[in-house]
């Protein structure tokens, strides 16, 4: 399974999270990876955790003020981005060019979706993942895995059947070991998650939590 700590705009030490995942990471053998606001990538990476990006913009080099250059996040230490998101939702045509300036640049893509349909939808564009929310429950206490279990195998069916390379990823309220292995055994590869670690008190021993049954 794969951890991906999404930061999102929380108020939180982006470092800190970053050192805890490393080691937990480290001594776990799981793959973890903190995804921080873009002006905290470079600092993020620098604590040698997997460092991705929260999104990268559909533009390539130029005039495009604003912009979040794919490149530009790779030099900073990104090695892979989110695209689109339920709290940042982008127009297909610069989902799939988003995608594509993420493989000009290098990045590993996982485009998020709010359901089975979209995800299908994202799976079409290439990714290398597709991470599957449902928008009522994210930042919640209760698990995609136990609120919504359909959604997850529904959006697992649907990518396979477009994609079968394309990783289904699911999150939402997931902020326990139980939570990642019920995940798991729903078919999902990976889990997207972001208050169980960017709001613990002890963002290391959630992190240990997570990966505890894995
Ligand atoms: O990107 C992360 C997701 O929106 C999940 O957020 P959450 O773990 O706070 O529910």
């Amino acid at each position: 399974m794969f951890i991906l700590v999404n930061l999102k705009a929380y108020p939180c030490d982006p470092i800190a999270v970053a050192k805890a995942a490393k080691e937990v990471a480290d001594e776990s053998g799981v793959r973890i990876a903190v995804s921080p606001q873009a002006s905290q990538i470079s600092a993020v990476a620098d604590t040698g955790v997997e460092t991705w990006a929260q999104h990268v913009s559909p533009n390539q080099y130029g005039s495009f003020t604003g912009s979040t250059l794919a490149e530009a996040a790779a030099d900073a230490g990104a090695v892979g981005t989110l695209i689109n998101h339920s709290e940042n939702r982008r127009k297909l045509a610069d989902i799939d060019a988003s995608v594509r300036a993420a493989e000009r640049a290098d990045l590993e893509t996982c485009v998020c979706a709010n359901n089975p349909r979209q995800t299908a939808a994202a799976a079409a564009l290439g990714p290398d993942s597709v991470a599957v929310e449902p928008p009522e429950l994210i930042g919640g206490d209760v698990s995609v895995a136990s609120g919504d279990p359909d959604i997850v195998t529904d959006a697992v069916a649907a990518a396979q059947e477009v994609d079968e390379s394309v990783d289904v990823y699911c999150g939402a309220g997931v902020s326990t070991g139980e939570d990642v292995t019920a995940a798991q055994e729903l078919g999902a590869e990976g889990i997207l998650l972001a208050s169980g670690v960017a709001k613990a008190d002890d963002p290391k021993e959630a992190l240990e939590d997570l990966v505890s049954d894995l």
